[in-house]
């Protein structure tokens, strides 16, 4: 099984993703950590001091590695479907689910972040929706399932990934599961 997440930041994908996994008892991989034990150092301060252009390369050179031998669930960072290579490499590759939040949902998460490069501005929320307008055809091009991430609990959401993924056959039901007694 092959399943990448995509999504704006505080969508899910890492919360999801590592939840979705230990219940398909498959491995998980963030992104964005292997970028970290790579550089060294998190993420914020590579940007501070290397800028976004140069971590766009890392994460590219990573999702290319990722997508050449396919497995598990992926957490891809927010802006991995910025560039064409890695929205061909991630929908090729993988089955990519989109986790849609509107931008008020996703501040409301946020909102006392630190980490996150790009939210570390005087209107976080004004930022949100500016990534959302521009971002959001971008993972609609990536992804093969959109689902809506505002209301239900990392839980629920899981349930619902994973049925969506038993009736598309990507995710195998459990032996008898489904059968009356
Ligand atoms: N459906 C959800 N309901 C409530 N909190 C959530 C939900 N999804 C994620 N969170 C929380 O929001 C924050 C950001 O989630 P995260 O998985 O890091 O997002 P991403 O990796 O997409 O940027 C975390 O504190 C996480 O626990
Ligand atoms: O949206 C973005 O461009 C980014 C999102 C982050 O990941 P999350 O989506 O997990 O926050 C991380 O890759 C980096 O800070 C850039
Ligand atoms: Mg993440």
């Amino acid at each position: 099984m092959a399943v990448a997440l995509v999504g704006l930041p505080g969508a899910g994908k890492s919360a999801v993703g590592r939840r979705l996994a230990q219940r398909l008892e498959v491995p998980f991989i963030d992104s964005d950590h292997v970028i970290e034990e790579r550089i060294g150092c998190s993420i914020r301060d590579y940007f501070e001091r290397e800028g976004e252009a140069s971590f766009r390369d890392l994460e590219q050179a990573v999702i290319a590695e990722l997508a050449a031998a396919p497995h598990g669930i992926v957490a891809t960072g927010g802006g991995a479907v910025l560039r064409e290579a890695n929205r061909v490499a991630l929908r090729a590759g993988f089955h990519v689910i989109y986790l849609r939040s509107a931008p008020e949902d996703l501040f409301r998460r946020l909102r006392h972040d630190v980490k996150r490069p790009l939210l570390q501005v005087a209107d976080p929320l004004g930022r949100l929706r500016e990534l959302y307008d521009a971002r959001d055809p971008l993972y609609r091009e990536t992804a093969h399932d959109v689902v809506e991430t505002g209301r239900p609990t990392v839980a629920t959401l899981v349930n619902i990934i994973v049925m969506q993924l038993e009736l598309a056959g990507i995710a195998s039901p459990p032996p008898g599961g489904d059968l009356p007694d």
